[in-house]
């Protein structure tokens, strides 16, 4: 396996606040690599950079091989933030039709495609009513769908399942795991343990700092814990 991401002592400032401090990670190519870590801890941020969307102050982030910031790789990555970017007054299927057309998608491939992510996420009979209409886990839904449709080799996901049920949760992941068989390499924040458990590896974050970073087996193991969330308090993280 080759390393598709690593990040080399970054660290980033808000004004006085250190958001993040001295992070080290690496990704393989192909792996479903988990950011876990409760509300505040940085890994929003910590994507935002990974992304290109803010710029570390210091510290490298070398994703493919080239340097991050750059506006060339960002477009080979699928990102899905945590807040949605959705038109309102317009119908999730207008929607996802307007970002296939961003990812230059033509209109032929754009109705497979659009059919095809929307049916990922369970949505596929509700794709003409208005997003306004649309419930908070229909957006999420919608939001993944949007991030689906153009295969990116690279997929970085903010929380993708908050606010959807646990049985459309598990087909979700099962439809990240046919990603990862089609040699897709998902990075993918949450707080939920069950979905860090699935993780191939897991970063454990704990206020802008990585506390332990392996398979989920081997964190449990390394702590001697059944669960994932006993391994992350024994590793000193805490959840509010
Ligand atoms: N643009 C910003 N300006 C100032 N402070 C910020 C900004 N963005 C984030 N922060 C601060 O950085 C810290 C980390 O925030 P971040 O959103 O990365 O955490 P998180 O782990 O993603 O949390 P959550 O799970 O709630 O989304 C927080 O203390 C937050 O207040």
């Amino acid at each position: 396996m080759s390393k598709i991401l690593e990040m080399n002592k970054v660290s980033l400032s808000f004004g006085k606040e250190r958001v993040l401090k001295n992070i080290n990670l690496s990704v393989e190519s192909g792996e479903i690599f988990g950011l876990l870590g409760p509300s505040g801890a940085g890994k929003t941020t910590l994507v935002k950079i990974i992304v290109g969307i803010i710029e570390a102050d210091k510290g490298l982030v070398m994703l493919q091989g080239k340097k991050m910031p750059s506006l060339a790789l960002m477009k080979s990555i699928g990102y899905m933030s945590q807040s949605d970017a959705l038109y309102q007054e317009l119908s999730a299927k207008e929607n996802l039709d307007f970002f296939a057309t961003l990812y230059g998608l033509k209109k032929k491939k754009r109705e497979k495609v659009i059919n095809k992510a929307a049916d990922i996420v369970n949505l596929s009979e509700e794709l003409n009513k208005e997003v306004r209409h649309y419930s908070g886990g229909m957006k999420r839904r919608l939001s993944l769908a949007a991030s689906l449709m153009h295969t990116p080799r690279l997929l970085i996901l903010d929380e993708p399942t908050v606010g959807i049920d646990p049985v459309l949760r598990q087909s979700i992941w099962e439809e990240f795991r046919k990603l990862k068989e089609n040699g897709v390499t998902i990075i993918v924040t949450t707080h939920v343990m069950d979905e860090a458990d699935k993780c191939d590896r897991l970063a454990m974050l704990r206020e802008g700092s990585v506390i332990a970073c392996d398979t989920p087996d081997n964190l449990k193991a390394e702590q001697h814990v059944e669960s994932i969330e006993e391994a992350f308090l024994a590793y000193g993280g805490g959840f509010q």
